[in-house]
């Protein structure tokens, strides 16, 4: 089996006296899609913090990209940093920028590139995310809700990341563009050989996108699989998430897919 891109072993996180993750281990391996899923307040979002170095663990390792992301210095870090991408919930996009602008940051900040080379990149990412040379001009307040997701999307794969972080990818769409947002991260994630790590309440979104299903319950990942194996486990919790009503209409749409 290849070196995971992430892995992570005996984490503790915890903010004062409340522990969040407990001696918890997760491995992420190249090319898969893995939703991390939990009830509320689990530590998923906490854990995905981890992952960026954003957090930093009472005890445990977080390697990603081989590299303990606690363990090295600044510049290692930074390096590290471009390669992956990251699409926050709500967009996170520069209010004063325009939408090609905001694409263009990550490669200035990168130093030394040619504007026009820059120009020209963010002009191709926001045309893989399905926006037009008109769109690029525009400022993110005159976007739609889905134009903005898609900009930030284009942003965060900006620097040809190897690892995308999603975190509630389809939150605040209606259905529709939900289902064209998750079409267009499975498309991007076969042209572009991502590793992909998505946080998600959206049982349609989990099922339509994970090849595997991280479990967050009692402060560590108490299931790890595809999604048949892990809906078939009896864990209490399981068997609420995911086959509830909600649960049920996802599963369906993930039978006809098969
Ligand atoms: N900076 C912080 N300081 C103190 N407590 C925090 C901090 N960040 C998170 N927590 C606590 O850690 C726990 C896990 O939070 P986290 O946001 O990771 O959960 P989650 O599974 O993402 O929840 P949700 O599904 O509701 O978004 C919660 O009890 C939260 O209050």
């Amino acid at each position: 089996m290849a070196a995971p891109i992430i892995q992570i072993q005996g984490l503790w996180t915890k903010f004062g006296p409340v522990v969040v993750h407990e001696d918890l281990n997760l491995e992420v391996q190249p090319g898969d899609i893995v939703s991390l899923v939990g009830g509320s307040g689990s530590g998923k979002t906490t854990l995905l913090r981890q992952m960026l170095g954003l957090e930093h663990p009472a005890r445990g390792c977080v390697r990603v990209l081989g590299e303990d992301i606690n363990g090295c210095g600044s510049v290692r870090r930074q390096q590290l940093r471009n390669r992956w991408g990251m699409l926050f919930q709500h967009g996170a996009l520069f209010s004063a920028l325009t939408a090609l602008d905001n694409v263009a940051q990550p490669m200035r900040e990168l130093r030394g590139l040619p504007e026009d080379l820059i120009r020209d990149a963010a002009l191709l990412k926001l045309a893989m995310v399905g926006l037009t040379p008109k769109d690029a001009l525009k400022m993110p307040a005159d976007l739609s809700g889905g134009m903005v997701k898609r900009v930030a999307l284009a942003r965060a794969l900006a620097l040809e990341p190897e690892l995308l972080f999603l975190d509630e990818p389809t939150a605040g769409l209606d259905p529709d563009l939900s289902e064209s947002f998750v079409s267009l991260i499975r498309g991007l994630h076969q042209q572009m050989r991502l590793t992909v790590v998505m946080v998600t309440h959206d049982l349609d979104t989990l099922f339509a996108l994970s090849s595997k299903i991280a479990v967050l319950a009692e402060k560590r990942v108490i299931a790890m699989g595809t999604p048949e194996e892990v809906i078939a486990l009896p864990h209490p919790f399981i068997q609420q998430f995911f086959l509830g009503e909600r649960g049920q209409r996802a599963l369906e749409v993930l039978r006809e897919k098969h």
